[in-house]
Formats: structure tokens, C-alpha cells, sequence
């Protein structure tokens, strides 16, 4: 897969696409009988034909349902189209292909999907600028309820296809969506929606990408694979860099599992730095990480003028206190790449803006939802926008973690992940996560490519154990995680920018 496939495009830039589709000599009917087409062919490929009803509304959404309705009745299914609103006031391209359709039409109500076994959303898509009207809500219900297959073209009727958000929207089993992914498909409570994801060519010239610059993307291996650190034959363990987490008493596990995420990330050394009575605790269960005493809070900095780490990590474990603070300050005030989470942010609650500050080197902040409240304080905006918003006012990468976590740079450019199991739901996972992009940050890997890196690894280590997964057991699923990369072939020349 390159780069390009990975992009996702927002509403108005898939307009914008279909125009200059349009524009280059392709015209709108055809786009819309290639979009139905994928649908029908879609739906010929996974079941068996059967009493199907089409629900069609008033623009070109509907229009892509009246060609599937046309094509799979073809095929000898037996269709009825249930249409919102009349035929007569239909326009352009979906009139067009709303006429070439001779079979049962009917108005849109719960009553037209009563003997349905299967059922075609093609109410709204992209252009639901509005709450659901009645009679669509009240249909997609009876729809839901039937127990029956439910496939949405293009988006499930109510989903904003920016943001994920739901307008009213009912759960289908498939999606199927056209020439690129769109935000929504991936943000929650939109990637639940859709279902399956089916993302089918219409004939639109993958060159017009490039003149759409996608600005957000969906995580994988293609974008960041370039950059991920590869092993030469000569490495030196100090060539493949030093992590150091900045390690909290009495709560130890944290940053263990985080330092393990790091050292399994691939860095060449790893050391947590350990309040001096918590030593004992530390070495008993390290072994390759070392572990290095602070008599006093202030000797961080004593330890870092060592001058060899190429990556920091503060947070796992840390109370949101003063000396968390300081140790913050310490550590941004070195500039090298570091990686603040928990215990890291939450102590800038009061005064966010001294963080901020102190960012001037590479940073990735992990946050999760309450973390990330607390920082950046209550927006209702969508995540990818909350993200990266976050990202240009603190000059730092953000991971806002979830199930959907988005990476945002300050620049705007963003990837969503949805790679990660709900098992990756479990006490310490986020540690490893903030440790695994400490590791690559270590290696020399940039810190959005990191962030992204660290991110899929996560998951795709998550996925391959399954149920019954403890943080604990994550370190030890890296290299699984990171063998399977080499699946995922050739890197490609170019990976996002
Ligand atoms: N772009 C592409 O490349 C291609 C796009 N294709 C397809 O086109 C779809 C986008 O089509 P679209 O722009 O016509 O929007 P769509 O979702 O059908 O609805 C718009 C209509 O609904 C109306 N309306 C809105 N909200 C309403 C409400 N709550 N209650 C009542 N009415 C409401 C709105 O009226 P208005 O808001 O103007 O009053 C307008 O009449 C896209 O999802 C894909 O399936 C493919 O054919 C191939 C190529
Ligand atoms: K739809």
C-alpha cells in the first residue's frame, strides 16, 4: 500500500475530486453508475439474491441507490426502491438515473422495508446538512430492527463524514464508500456505524490526490515506514540510541512498562531514573534496563549532562506535583526528543501555558481523553479538530488516545488509527505506548513518524494475542509486531509530508 491510499479526504475535498473529475472529461452519470455499480457488485459478492429494498433520498446519495437497485434487479433480484420525497423533484445527475429505473417505487416508510431481507441505505451522504428528517430515522429504525443485512452507501444516512458525529444514524454491516476513506469513516462513533469498509474506484485519476493535499490519513505501515530506524550490519548499541524514563515511587510499574516498550521499540540502551529508595524495587525486575539512583530530584539534571540520551520519557507513574513539574522542565530544557504522558501533563493543569513554553524540541504528548481535557480544557469539536488544535498551540505532536486515537503535528497533518483492538482497554497499555515512541524517538525517528510508528505497533501487537491481554504482556509482542512489518514489502519512496 503507498501513502496515497492511506489518505482520507474531507467532504468538500471529495466534491472537489468529483468535480475535477467532471472537469477532466468524465461526467457526473458516469461517476454515479461506476458508484452504484461498486455497490451492487459489492452487495452480488456476499449475498444470494433476495427480497431487497432500496432506500433512496433526495440528492445524488440516492442516486447512486437507484443504479444499484437497477443493476442487482438486472441480476434477477427482486428490488423495490422506497424513495423520500418525490421523483419529479430530483435533480441532475440523480434524476437522470433516477428515470432509468422501470421497477416498484414506493414512498419512503417503515412499511417499505417490512418484508425486505435485505436493505440499501442511500438516504444521505455527504450532503446531510441536517438532523435526519422523520420519516428517514423512523424508516432506518424499522430497518435496524428487522434483523436483516443493512448496507450503506457511502456513509451510513447521519454520519458527518468530517467528524464521525452521528445525526441519527443506525448501525450498518457494510459501507461502501468511493475513491477514499473520509474521516468519519474512522472516527468513532462513525467507524462503528459503517460496519465493513469497502472503498471502491469510481473512475476518478488517483493524480487528483495531489492536488487535494489530503491533510489527514489513516494509520499504516505506508506512512512511516521510510522513516522507521533499520538495524545496518555494523550497529553499535549506542548507535541505535538511549532512552531514559524518568521513573515515580511508590507507583513503579508504570514506567517499568514503559522502558520495556522503549528497549522492545529498539533502543540500544535503555535506564529509568528512580527516586534512590525505590532502587531495590527497579533492579528486582529489570534486567537489560538499567536502572540509575536520584538521591534528590534535582540530580536529573546531573544525569542528564551525561549527554548520551537521545530520547526522554517523564509521566508513567508521576503524581501531578511540583516535582513532577520541575522534572518536566528538566527534561524539555535539554531539547532532545521527549515523549510526556499522565502524570507529565496533568501536572500543567493549573498553567499550561510554562509547558508549552518549554517545548522546543521534538515533543509527542500521549494524552488520553481526561488528560487531554485537563491540558487543553473542554471543546466540543470533533477529535481530529481537538487534536490538532492541541498540537499547533503546544508545538508538540499529539497522540489523543482511544479507540480511534488521532496523531496530530502542529503543522496540521494528522493520521487516525484504527488498528486498536478493544483489549488495548487495560491498565499500563497506554505506559508501553508512551515508552514504544520514547524508543523510536531514541533511534532517531522523527517525532510524528514515531508517534504513528509506536501507535500501530500497539495495536497490530494487541490484535495478534487476542483476548485475556495485560500490559504486561505487551513488550514481549513488539517483535512479533515489528517481524510482521516486513510483510507490508518494499518501503515506498515517499511516506506523508
Ligand atoms: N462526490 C463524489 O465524488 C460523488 C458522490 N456521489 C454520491 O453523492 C453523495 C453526495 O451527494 P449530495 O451532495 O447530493 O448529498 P446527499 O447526501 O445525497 O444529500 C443532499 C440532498 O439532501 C438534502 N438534505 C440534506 N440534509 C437533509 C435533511 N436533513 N433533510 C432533508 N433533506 C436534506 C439536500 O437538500 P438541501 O440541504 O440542499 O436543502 C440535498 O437535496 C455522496 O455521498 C455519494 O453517495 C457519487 O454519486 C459519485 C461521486
Ligand atoms: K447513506
Amino acid at each position: 500500500m503507498d501513502a496515497d491510499k492511506t489518505a482520507l479526504l474531507t467532504v468538500a475535498q471529495m466534491r472537489e475530486a468529483d468535480e475535477r473529475a467532471i472537469a477532466a472529461g468524465t461526467p457526473g452519470t458516469t461517476l454515479m453508475q461506476h458508484a452504484g455499480d461498486a455497490v451492487a457488485q459489492a452487495i452480488a459478492r456476499r449475498w444470494t439474491p433476495r427480497p431487497l429494498t432500496v432506500l433512496c433520498g433526495p440528492g445524488n446519495n440516492g442516486g447512486d441507490g437507484f443504479v444499484a437497485a437497477r443493476l442487482l434487479a438486472q441480476q434477477g433480484w427482486p428490488v423495490t426502491v422506497a424513495l423520500l420525497g418525490d421523483r419529479e423533484a430530483l435533480r441532475g445527475d440523480a434524476r437522470f438515473h433516477a428515470h432509468q429505473w422501470g421497477g416498484p417505487l414506493v414512498s419512503l416508510s417503515p412499511d417499505a422495508v417490512r418484508h425486505a431481507r435485505l436493505i440499501v441505505d442511500a438516504l444521505f451522504g455527504a450532503g446531510l446538512s441536517r438532523p435526519l428528517p422523520d420519516v428517514a430515522a423512523q424508516t432506518l429504525a424499522a430497518a435496524r430492527a428487522r434483523g436483516v443485512p443493512v448496507v450503506a452507501v457511502d456513509v451510513p444516512s447521519g454520519v458527518d463524514g468530517d467528524t464521525g458525529a452521528s445525526l441519527g444514524a443506525v448501525g450498518a454491516d457494510l459501507t461502501v464508500t468511493f475513491f477514499r476513506k473520509k474521516p468519519g469513516h474512522l472516527l468513532l462513533p462513525g467507524r462503528t456505524l459503517c460496519g465493513e469498509i469497502e472503498v471502491a474506484d469510481i473512475g476518478i485519476a488517483a493524480p487528483a490526490l495531489a492536488a487535494l493535499q489530503p491533510q489527514a490519513h489513516e494509520n499504516a505501515p505506508a506512512c512511516w515506514l521510510p522513516s522507521l530506524p533499520a538495524l545496518g550490519h555494523g550497529t553499535h548499541k549506542y548507535q541505535r540510541g538511549h532512552a531514559l524514563v524518568r521513573g515515580g515511587y511508590p507507583t513503579t510499574g508504570a514506567a517499568r512498562l514503559a522502558a520495556l516498550g522503549a528497549a522492545r521499540a529498539g533502543a540500544g540502551l535503555t535506564s529509568v531514573a528512580v527516586p534512590a529508595e525505590s532502587l531495590a524495587i527497579y533492579a528486582s525486575h529489570l534486567l537489560s534496563v538499567m536502572v540509575q539512583p536520584l538521591a534528590q530530584p534535582a540530580d536529573l539534571s546531573a544525569l542528564l549532562e551525561d549527554g548520551r540520551h537521545t530520547a526522554l520519557l517523564a509521566g508513567p507513574g508521576l503524581p501531578d506535583d511540583p516535582v513532577t513539574r520541575d522534572a518536566v522542565l528538566t527534561l524539555l530544557g535539554t531539547g532532545k526528543p521527549c515523549v510526556l504522558d499522565a502524570g507529565a501533563l496533568t501536572a500543567f493543569r493549573y498553567d499550561p501555558e510554562t509547558l508549552f513554553r518549554a517545548i522546543e524540541g521534538p515533543c509527542v504528548l500521549t494524552p488520553h481523553e481526561g488528560e487531554f481535557q485537563r491540558l487543553f480544557g473542554m471543546d466540543d469539536a470533533d477529535k481530529l479538530s481537538r487534536a490538532r488544535r492541541a498540537a499547533a498551540r503546544s508545538g508538540a505532536v499529539l497522540v489523543l488516545k482511544g479507540a480511534d486515537t488521532v496523531i496530530a503535528a502542529p503543522s496540521g497533518l494528522a493520521i487516525i488509527n484504527a488498528n486498536a483492538p478493544s483489549t488495548l482497554a487495560t491498565a499500563g497499555s497506554g505506559d508501553v505506548l508512551a515508552g514504544l515512541v520514547t524508543g523510536l524517538l531514541a533511534q532517531g525517528m522523527p517525532a510524528f513518524q514515531a508517534a504513528a510508528a509506536a501507535t500501530w505497533l500497539h495495536g497490530d501487537a494487541a490484535t495478534q494475542f487476542g483476548p485475556g491481554l495485560i500490559a504486561d504482556d505487551l513488550p514481549g509482542l513488539v517483535p512479533g509486531a515489528l517481524a510482521r512489518l516486513a510483510q507490508h514489502g518494499q518501503a515506498p519512496q515517499a511516506e506523508i509530508s
